[in-house]
């Protein structure tokens, strides 16, 4: 039998700010065995952006990432947001490692191709060192891994954090029998999103699509369950959608096949 692993995804809301980022790491830290966090930080590459006089553009959910703006999202992702958590962690015992797809060559990508859209410096992930994390792991470390890429010829790409935990859940679940569970600021995926009370327990891909069509579920919450039926399919024993501060107990959204 395969032991468990718990594979966390935080995003950007809840890193930036320092009294939602903390909660989180202290249950992150309470969570038992074998665990891997991810973490994007989307908004504070916006706004660090801002600040440069670098406008963002997003589509699909995906930032068109441009050379200044590839420069940005290295410095926020690699550096201030994934360091922050790996010295947060460390505080609260748990032996964090952050970690870039280019660190040990973790996560290998290829360069978007452009087809209707020029995405630029942005990445689609061929590879995930399984092995290595799967070590890394088996030794007491925590992979705190950034929203960074890089295609093996020197060049780093910005690559979704959902899409990194979703592959990287794929990939660990040849070793470890892994729950993937994406945190945010509801409470799970909402019938109605002004309304925090009304989270759907259980999705399946049949009714995402509806719910897509009815224009309940859409924006970033696509990719979002796009990237769990995948994880699903290739292995992955759960996927869960729910609140940053709810991640050790049982609400939130289910997701099934
Ligand atoms: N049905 C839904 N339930 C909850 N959130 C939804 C729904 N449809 C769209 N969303 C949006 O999806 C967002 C989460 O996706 P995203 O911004 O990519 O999050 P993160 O930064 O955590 O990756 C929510 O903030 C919300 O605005
Ligand atoms: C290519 C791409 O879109 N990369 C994302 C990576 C960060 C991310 O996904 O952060 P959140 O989880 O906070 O949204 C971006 O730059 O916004």
């Amino acid at each position: 039998m395969k032991e468990k692993l718990t594979l966390i995804k935080v995003g950007g809301k809840i890193v930036e700010e320092e009294t939602t980022l903390y909660k989180l790491l202290d249950d992150f830290a309470a969570i038992e065995g074998y665990k891997v966090l991810v973490h994007g930080g989307g908004r504070s590459a916006t706004k660090l952006a801002e600040r440069l006089g670098i406008e963002s553009h997003m589509v699909n959910g995906r930032r068109i990432t441009d050379a200044e703006t590839l420069k940005v999202v290295t410095m926020v992702y690699g550096g201030l947001v994934n360091k922050n958590i790996v010295a947060g962690l460390q505080a609260r015992g748990v032996n964090a490692l952050g970690l870039t797809g280019a660190d040990m060559d973790v996560i290998r990508s290829v360069k978007r191709p452009v087809k209707d859209i020029d995405y630029g410096f942005v990445g689609d992930v061929k590879q995930v060192n399984a092995m290595l994390l799967g070590d890394l792991i088996a030794k007491g470390v925590v992979p705190v891994m950034a929203p960074l890429t890089h295609d093996g010829e020197g060049h780093m790409l910005n690559t979704n954090a959902d899409t990194i935990a979703g592959e990287t859940a794929k990939a660990l679940s040849a070793l470890f029998d892994v729950t993937l569970v994406y945190c945010f600021e509801k409470k799970g995926v909402l019938r109605d999103e002004n309304d925090d009370d009304s989270v759907i327990p259980t999705i399946n891909q049949v009714e995402f699509h509806q719910l897509v069509a009815d224009g309940v579920i859409q924006g970033g919450m696509i990719p979002k369950l796009e990237n769990s039926f995948e994880a699903l399919e290739a292995g992955v024993s759960e996927v869960v959608i729910t609140l940053a501060s709810a991640i050790n107990e049982q609400g939130g959204t289910r997701i099934r096949k």
